[in-house]
């Protein structure tokens, strides 16, 4: 089984915000990064996909299972870590575990025992004298304890110092290596992913934007600058997005080979970073309602 996450036609509408017809994939072995801005509905769909909350309509498939039928299964196989630590502080971090590792069948006493030391995390005391830094890895070490196939985080890097957040990553880059465990987190820190994701999946007002390789995204988005007289309306709708003053443009394309091929060495392209996509991505949608 490839497709570990798989999501068809998936829609949930609240009061002010719907979940728009969201379709991807995530495949096994990889590492692939959740971005859109804030309020674009990320935490919403980690939530479908914990089963947290029910789609109104479309499916939801986790190693190719559903959750009416096989919900205990597949939670089995999930770590889930949260920005919100869900931890009692007025207990330790054994006592914690007492209370989690029962509810696994594949619990690794000698697993967490490795974190812990890894980590550096005190055993004995009370959870409310830890850094946020801590809860974090208290939060992964348990997570990471019973064999979790597909590892899902929601922020986990928010709040967090440069330091911990670069042995963070480096976890995680350890834990796909044998190609076995698929990680799927959101995140702001689209330097982060930078670093570390293969995929990309881009969420924009509750819809799909884009779902791809971090290294094709790197090829194709691109930003272009030159002077007013290289455009017409045609070329125009090659930008995402286009920002116009009396010097000349600057906007984001998604087909540098093309926009390259139209403009050749008269415009200027810089390569296009995943907050530069966000920030232009944005800036179209608030000039319309929606993008293509
Ligand atoms: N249970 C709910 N009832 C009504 N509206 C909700 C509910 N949960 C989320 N929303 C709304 O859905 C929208 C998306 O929220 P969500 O938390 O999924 O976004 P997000 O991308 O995770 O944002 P952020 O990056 O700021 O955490 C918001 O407008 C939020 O108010």
């Amino acid at each position: 089984m490839d497709t570990v996450i798989e999501l068809s036609n998936v829609t949930k509408t609240f009061k002010d915000f719907k979940i728009n017809n969201v379709s991807f994939q995530i495949k096994k072995g990889f590492v692939t990064g959740f971005v859109g801005a804030n309020g674009a509905g990320k935490s919403t769909v980690i939530k479908l996909i914990m089963n947290l909350l029910q789609p109104d309509s479309g499916e939801i498939r986790i190693f190719g299972l559903d959750y009416k039928t096989h919900e205990k299964e597949i939670k089995e196989h999930i770590a889930f870590v949260y920005d919100d630590h869900v931890f009692y502080e007025n207990l330790t971090l054994n006592n914690m575990k007492k209370i989690i590792a029962p509810l696994y069948t594949n619990w690794d006493e000698e697993l967490f025992k490795h974190y812990v030391i890894k980590f550096q995390l005190p055993l004995t005391k009370k959870l409310k004298t830890f850094s946020k830094g801590m809860l974090m890895k208290s939060s992964l070490a348990i997570a990471l304890s019973h064999h979790a196939k597909l590892i899902i985080m929601d922020e986990p890097t928010a709040g967090l110092d440069p330091i911990f957040r670069r042995e963070f990553l480096a976890i995680l880059h350890e834990l796909v290596e044998d190609e076995e465990k698929t990680i799927f987190f959101s995140t702001h820190i689209t330097s982060d992913l930078e670093h570390i994701a293969d995929y990309i999946v881009f969420l924009h007002d509750g819809k799909i934007q884009f779902v791809d390789e971090l290294l094709t995204i790197d090829e194709n988005f691109t930003l272009v600058k030159g002077s007013l007289d290289l455009l017409d309306r045609d070329i125009e709708k090659e930008f995402i997005s286009l920002h116009k003053t009396e010097l000349g443009f600057e906007g984001l394309a998604k087909d540098k080979k093309h926009i390259m091929s139209l403009f050749g060495n008269l415009a200027m392209y810089e390569s296009a970073s995943l907050e530069d996509i966000m920030f232009y991505t944005k800036k179209r949608s608030d000039t319309f309602a929606t993008i293509d």
